[in-house]
């Protein structure tokens, strides 16, 4: 089958004339309250509902059912045949029931005593009630399907969702036009996929129940089927533009919802809670408030008018239209082309027919407006899945004697300067190699290239003469523990936060935890390992930046990798916990390589060799004293914080002794 999603709606296609742009313009750009432009492709698929003409909706639509059809097959193929079948089933019912009503007036009218003219109908009203009761108990069965469908396609389309964006590449993230696609299809995208699936129902019910009762008044007399249209044709015209105004409501004021949002956001969220009360910005946002909120309230008051004006007008055209035919079944009765009895049965159809009229009208305009954002949501899975690993070619080594990082460069996504040039070093097994350079020289982006979360733009990384890029990529991050400098704060118990998805091993658990003091911060905890670490959770606890980071370098050291790579593992850690940390690493890792970034010099001294980047280049290699013995930027940097320690210490009882504080030992 074709996986194509269909193309996104044209603004060409749409037609302006038919919406009221000055109530929507004014709401949809920028104000002065220094809030961003509103998003603009929600504003344009507003528009592009509400301005449609009915051929390009028209157009659309196979291919959107066709992909309804598609979702809510994978989803649950037993529910998706049954609803649909069930559904058809009732319409032959009906039909049925609206044929055998003929059979029923045709008795009751005839010459005779009427007990004699309701024996005569009996049978054909037993066949009524009968036809009644089973399009009553499929419709229904119909409708339990569908209900067990729907959920499923919801999680469907979300576990499709995060299966891709969980496993594509890290850089992704990195591109803004992907994120914010990934925003839309994360959100309206895939809420829209259970609707176009109830909209796709919808019509198929509506179309049937449509049909059956055409092909109940064709068998009547063919003479009905213009008069069916003629009643249908102005009912049509009153739902399409009921909907019409409908979305012309949404699309002028969607900014001012957008906005609000916003700021409603701005004034609840813990977030800016602290900032919010500190620069005392409630009445300021507050005022704001009020005032976007004020042009939503006029908005819509401004197009309920306009609605009730134009269902008046629908309603009036539908009820001239409904006169038009009664007047034209009078004149046939009276003409004598037609019996009296097909004629109350040609009401019923009619009657019939406007409503399946309605429904399918209505499940149309809806189908192709959730479908823009279906669409939103296909084309994203489709890219996505461009963005995942290729599959591996080789096997990564399980323990590796060297990592060979050779002449590699690498520019972020969008980015327009490298953050690494040509940077060629080796890392031998169980060394402590420290990267060090001032801010932005790509120490965090060589770290994340040597744990296989980016691959070089040009050259590579190996292991043990194994290229990394021809290698599964999950095998390869298996194999390395990562503190990162922005570490997650996982909205788990502690215990979690620290094994992650690793196997529970207390032992592990109580070493990692003294390797940064962790142990300390737990046993404060109210419900130690198990407590809570995120303030949205009942009886939880809130840690501080600190105490995070005490965490995170615990479940790096938990992990039972060959490869360690902390950047910045101390930023946020006390004198004391910085100390423990550093003297796990020197005593507790020399079986692991440990790739060490830090600002703070003194505690790399003892590494096995330290490489000094600059601007994205490598710049100096060699061990503490090596590097100190030359002018450059390791020993400018040192000697700075050396400076910085080496003030006079007072003595206990105030007098200054002379003596000096020397950098914390590594
Ligand atoms: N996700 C990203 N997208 C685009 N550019 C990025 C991204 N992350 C970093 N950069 C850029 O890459 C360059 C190197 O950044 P990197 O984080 O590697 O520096 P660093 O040496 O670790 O800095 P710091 O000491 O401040 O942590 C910088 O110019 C930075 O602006």
């Amino acid at each position: 089958m074709d996986d194509t999603p269909p193309p996104p709606a044209d603004p060409a296609d749409a037609d302006p004339a038919d919406a009221d742009p000055a109530d929507a313009e004014s709401t949809a750009e920028s104000g002065d309250d220094g809030l961003p432009a509103l998003n603009m492709r929600w504003y344009d698929y507003a528009e592009a509902a509400a301005t449609a003409r009915f051929t390009v909706v028209a157009r659309r639509l196979p291919a959107l059912i066709h992909h309804a059809l598609r979702l809510a097959w994978r989803a649950g193929p037993a529910d998706t045949v049954t609803t649909m079948a069930l559904n058809l089933l009732s319409g032959v019912f009906t039909a049925l029931g609206l044929l055998a009503t003929t059979g029923v007036l045709e008795a009751l009218l005839a010459a005779g005593p009427t007990p004699d003219r309701v024996r005569a109908a009996l049978p054909s009203l037993l066949l009524v009630g009968g036809a009644g009761v089973a399009q009553s108990l499929l419709s229904a069965a119909a409708g339990w399907a569908q209900a067990r469908l729907e959920p499923r396609v919801q999680q469907q389309v979300e576990m499709e969702l995060y299966e891709v964006t969980s496993r594509i590449d890290l850089s992704s993230y990195d591109d803004s036009e992907f994120y914010e696609a990934l925003s839309r299809a994360e959100g309206p995208g895939s809420s829209a996929a259970q609707q176009v699936v109830s909209d796709t129902v919808d019509i198929v019910t509506g179309a049937t129940s449509f049909v059956a009762a055409g092909i109940a008044i064709t068998t009547l007399h063919p003479l009905l089927l213009p008069l069916l249209f003629v009643t249908a044709l102005p009912e049509a015209w009153a739902a399409i533009r009921v909907a019409r105004s409908r979305y012309l409501m949404m699309l002028a004021t969607i900014g001012p919802r957008y906005h609000s949002s916003i700021l409603g956001n701005l004034l609840s969220n813990q977030w800016f809670a602290g900032d919010l009360r500190s620069y005392t910005m409630q009445d300021f946002l507050l005022a704001q408030y009020q005032r976007v909120a004020g042009i939503y309230r006029d908005a819509q008051l401004v197009l309920a008018r306009k609605n009730v004006v134009t269902r008046l007008a629908g309603d009036a055209g539908s009820g001239t239209a409904s006169g038009l035919v009664y007047l034209a079944l009078g004149l046939l009765l009276a003409a004598s082309w037609l019996p009296l009895a097909v004629a109350g049965t040609a009401v019923l159809a009619i009657r019939t027919s406007r409503t399946a009229l309605s429904n399918l009208i209505h499940a149309v305009n809806s189908c192709y407006e959730e479908g823009l954002y279906l669409t939103d949501y296909l084309t994203f899975l489709e890219t996505a899945r461009t963005h995942l690993p290729p599959p591996a070619e080789a096997e990564v080594p399980g323990v590796f004697a060297t990592i060979a990082v050779e002449k590699v460069s690498f520019t972020y996504p969008g980015g327009d300067q490298p953050a690494l040039r040509d940077v060629s070093l080796t890392l031998a097994a169980g060394q402590i190699v420290a990267l060090v350079g001032e801010n932005g020289s790509g120490k965090s982006t060589l770290a994340k290239l040597l744990a296989h979360l980016y691959t070089p733009d040009s050259g590579c990384i190996r292991w043990d003469g194994v290229d990394l890029a021809t290698t599964d990529a999950q095998a390869v991050r298996s194999q390395v523990a990562v503190i990162a400098q922005d570490h997650a704060h996982w909205p788990m118990t502690a215990r979690v936060n620290v094994v992650l998805a690793d196997e529970d091993d207390p032992d592990r658990l109580h070493r990692a935890a003294g390797s940064a003091g962790t142990d300390e911060v737990v046993a404060d905890l109210p419900r130690g390992w198990d407590t809570m670490l995120d303030r949205r959770f009942k009886d939880s606890h809130q840690l501080s930046g600190g105490q995070w980071q005490r965490v995170a370098v615990s479940r790096g050291f938990y992990r039972d990798a060959p490869l360690i790579i902390c950047d910045e593992p101390s930023s946020n850690l006390d004198a004391r916990a910085e100390h423990t940390l550093f003297e796990a690493i020197r005593r507790h890792m020399r079986d692991r390589t440990v790739v060490l970034i830090t600002h703070r010099l003194a505690n790399i001294r003892h590494a096995d060799v330290i490489h000094v980047l600059d601007h994205g280049e490598l710049t100096a290699s060699g061990t503490h004293e090596e590097l100190m013995a030359r002018e450059g930027t390791y020993r400018d940097l040192y000697l700075l914080q050396a400076a910085a320690y080496d003030t006079p210490v007072p003595a206990s009882g105030g007098t200054d002794t002379g003596e000096h504080v020397r950098p914390p030992l590594g």
